[in-house]
């Protein structure tokens, strides 16, 4: 479902600012696996991310979406492949319209992967059982502006967008990071569901170990630009922190930083 294949990319190349984000990344995503991407900062998780978006080009390498080489599709043109979550609660939304306008623009930016529908009404349906499934009572509230909405709904509001259109590949950048943690508990736990249910090809960056390790059937470790680590779906349910601490300290012989956002504790 996704495939990168040889991906490189240098930052100011040239420069005394010169940064290698990504060199020589390989990963094959089958249709429904859901991959949790951890790494210390400035791994190149995001820039990984971005590659996929099509928000950034690489220098080297190839992206095949869906069976499709995309590699210099830009950025508007692979929207229709891709759902996308940002950190950011505020980032995924327009605040100044309604819940349902919100939803309309999501749906029409998918439509051709398949979702059509004959009239208003069929439509709207959709989108409040769609809604309802968030359990936040948002499907009773079609007509309430989403500025007016809190980080967590808001939250829940733009998962639901990148996902009921069933996209190819979803893309979660560290979407629960700016929530409490109550709030980060029911989007993860909606992740989970909505992942499920629509069986997305998913690939989800996390800085919370705990969460990496209790979603999705397999993990990636980032660092300095490169996946150094790969744990399979067969090794994935058994696997703790302290395993991938142990595993990070036998690749790069070095201590892991274990602050608590790392830790998840
Ligand atoms: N547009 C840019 N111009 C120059 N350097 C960049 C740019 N974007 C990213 N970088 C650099 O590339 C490296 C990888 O950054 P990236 O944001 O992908 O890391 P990350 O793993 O997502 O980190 P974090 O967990 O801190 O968000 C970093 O050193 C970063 O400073």
């Amino acid at each position: 479902m996704l495939k990168l294949e040889g991906i490189n990319k240098i930052f100011n190349e040239g420069t005394m600012d010169e940064k290698v984000a990504l060199n020589n990344i390989n990963l094959h995503l089958a249709p429904g696996d859901f991959v949790t991407v951890i790494g210390s900062n400035g791994a190149g998780k995001s820039t990984m991310l971005n590659m996929i978006s099509g928000a950034l080009t690489p220098d080297f390498g190839a992206i095949t979406i869906d069976g499709k080489e995309v590699t210099k599709l830009p950025e508007f043109k692979r929207s229709q492949y891709i759902g996308r979550v940002f950190q950011d609660p505020m980032a995924g939304t327009a605040p100044t319209m309604t819940i349902e306008e919100n939803l309309a623009i999501a749906y029409s930016r998918n439509k051709k992967r398949g979702l059509r529908f004959g009239v208003n009404r069929e439509r709207k349906d959709f989108f409040r059982t769609s809604l309802e499934k968030l359990g936040l009572n948002l499907e009773n509230r079609l007509n309430a502006k989403v500025g007016l909405l809190s980080g967590g709904e808001r939250q829940a509001l733009s998962l639901l967008m990148a996902t009921f259109t069933r996209p190819a590949i979803l893309l979660l950048d560290e979407h629960t990071a700016a929530l409490d943690p109550s709030r980060a508990e029911l989007i993860t736990n909606l992740t989970k569901q909505l992942v499920e249910e629509n069986n997305l090809t998913t690939l989800m960056v996390t800085h919370n170990m705990q969460q990496a390790i209790d979603l999705g059937n397999r993990l990636i470790m980032m660092d300095k630009g490169q996946i150094i680590l790969e744990v399979d779906e067969s090794k994935k349910p058994t696997l703790t922190i302290p395993d991938l601490m142990t595993e990070f300290e036998h690749i790069r012989g070095e201590k892991m930083a274990s602050d608590k956002a790392l830790l998840g504790s």
